[in-house]
């Protein structure tokens, strides 16, 4: 998710509902590694129980401090329209309704799984959950008959009736952070809508998927980390518990009831666990973002530029991942981009940017960024990469500024060594839009394995080009672009025989978010 997570620290001395609701307790998060050992957790069994699950925190600390009796949350008005904070400064931005991380991933999941999922910084394909969709009294009904364990259970039951007024609980959650703790405001952008929305559908959907633990450590071990580049602290997160649970008590009220608030409790304590963990054992190796100054700046039509940035220390990533990015004239704000090539040895990164209608982030990286100005880089992201254990082809479908990682994964098969086709379909509305054919025809000249095949818009749009070549039986696919496009071309692979698990790309929630 893009937002910082937050919570207020409690001493656990006040001993209320949590912990006496066998829930564990609420508590306050621990924090190891840099500044403590802490019991050790090892990435991908982050506190598993035997049964696959995970496990409560090995250390629970305080108890709950819930916002209001279960009779004063019934009667509280919830606050309307925005929560407060500074007041928005410019025109607003395209306000997605759903995201996720990115990143390429078996279709299923989706984007950074997100999944930035599971919803944060990441899109699931990589977080290996699917986009987030609004729970339903029959899904609910569907998990108590299968194998979901008794708290997913209720906090599905929650999520069921929550589901049809997720803005409402959206609002009240942000307003009861900001009330209760006016010093986390700042962590945020002064514009919260995108981010909003993001932070409370992280926790939701990371809460959904609770029993899935391969997906849902990797999902918050990545929420975790990106989280840093928000300034957010351990100490943060009961405050977000807190206000986590005042809005769902107050809308689920059907449903909620001491055991619903202790499965949230269990629920919540875990996640922010794995989160403060993944974080301060990241803090150990990398920082929190990088400085990265603007080196060259390339309008290449007008509204596209390739801007090139020098990190201020070396910033490891892979040929097809994607970073989160935050300019100088939108502090706080982070969008994602994807590297437009592989690592290369002078360390500079670039990206293709283009400019989207009210696109703030977009707009000032194409019209206002200038070599000199400072930018802002999370961690690299996504798992849209090579994958070199396997000598399968790349199909790669490339849609606008899509082209980018496929350029960066075509280097990366070149600089392998390898001699796989590599076939590239790179399409645009028009010939004008196609503004990096020519280094991709370079490429092609270069290196024999590679077709590159420009496809604009016509009769038949991108993903149906491809099924006029083929076979594609040997090949891996890689997506990358727009979200109908993306959606659509996994419709054409998996129609032409290509088989889900062998179709990668960045979360579509994501990309959503990323989109201005
Ligand atoms: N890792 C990734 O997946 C990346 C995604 N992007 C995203 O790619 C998008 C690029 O935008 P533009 O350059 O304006 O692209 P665009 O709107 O000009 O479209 C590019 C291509 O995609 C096709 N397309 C678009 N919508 C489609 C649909 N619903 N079904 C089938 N084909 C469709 C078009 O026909 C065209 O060939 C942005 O939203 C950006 O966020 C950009 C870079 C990396």
């Amino acid at each position: 998710m893009d937002a910082p997570t937050t919570t207020s620290a409690d001493n656990g001395t006040s001993g209320e509902n949590g912990a006496n609701n066998g829930g564990g307790g609420w508590f306050t998060p621990r924090k190891r590694g840099a500044t403590g050992p802490g019991p050790h957790r090892e990435s991908g069994a982050a506190g598993e129980d035997g049964e696959g699950r995970i496990a409560p925190p090995s250390r629970p600390v305080a108890a709950i401090r819930p916002v209001g009796t279960g009779a004063e949350r019934a009667t509280v008005t919830p606050p309307p329209g925005n929560p407060p904070g500074p007041q928005r400064t410019a025109p607003e931005a395209r306000v997605p309704q759903a995201r996720t991380p990115h990143a390429h991933a078996p279709y299923t999941p989706a984007y950074g799984g997100a999944p930035e999922a599971p919803a944060p910084e990441a899109p699931a394909s990589h977080y290996a959950y699917s986009e987030p969709q609004q729970p339903t009294r029959a899904s609910a009904a569907h998990e108590q008959q299968s194998n979901a364990s008794p708290d997913a259970i209720l906090v599905r039951r929650t999520m069921a009736e929550v589901g049809p007024v997720a803005d409402k609980v959206t609002s009240y959650f942000y307003a009861l952070l900001f009330v209760r703790h006016p010093e986390l405001r700042s962590l945020f952008p002064a514009a919260m809508d995108t981010q909003r929305d993001r932070l409370l559908k992280a926790l939701l959907t990371a809460a959904e998927h609770m029993d899935n633990t391969a997906v849902l450590v990797d999902y918050l071990q990545h929420l975790g980390r990106g989280h840093r580049k928000y300034g957010t602290q351990p100490a943060h997160y009961p405050a977000v518990g807190e206000a986590l649970i005042g809005a769902l008590s107050r809308y689920a009220t059907t449903t909620w009831d001491d055991e619903a608030e202790a499965a949230w409790v269990r629920t919540y304590t875990t996640i922010s666990q794995i989160m403060i963990d993944s974080a301060a054992e990241n803090e150990l190796h990398a920082p929190a973002w990088w400085h990265a100054e603007v080196v060259s700046h390339d309008l290449r039509t007008p509204d596209i530029a390739v801007v090139t940035v020098r990190p201020d220390q070396p910033y490891p990533f892979l040929a097809g991942q994607y970073t989160s990015l935050e300019t100088p004239w939108w502090p706080r704000i982070w969008r994602h981009y994807s590297f437009a090539g592989a690592p290369r040895s002078d360390g500079l990164l670039s990206f293709h940017v283009k400019a989207v209608p009210a696109g703030w982030v977009s707009n000032a990286l194409v019209h206002h960024a200038r070599p000199g100005d400072v930018l802002r880089l999370g961690p690299p992201a996504g798992s849209m990469t090579v994958d070199h254990t396997t000598d399968n082809g790349l199909l790669c479908l490339g849609g606008g500024t899509g082209i980018a990682p496929i350029k960066a994964l075509v280097e990366d098969v070149a600089e392998h060594g390898e001699r796989r086709p590599v076939e590239v379909f790179y399409g645009a509305r028009t010939d004008h839009d196609l503004y990096d054919i020519d280094t991709m025809l370079r490429l092609q000249q270069s290196h024999p394995w590679l077709q590159v095949r420009p496809i604009v818009d016509g009769k038949a749009q991108l993903p149906d080009a491809v099924r006029e070549y083929g076979p594609w039986n040997e090949y891996d696919a890689y997506l990358s672009g727009p979200v109908g496009m993306i959606r659509s071309g996994v419709h054409a692979l998996t129609g032409v025989g290509i088989p889900f698990e062998r179709i990668r790309h960045d979360s579509l929630e994501e990309l959503v978010a990323a989109a201005d």
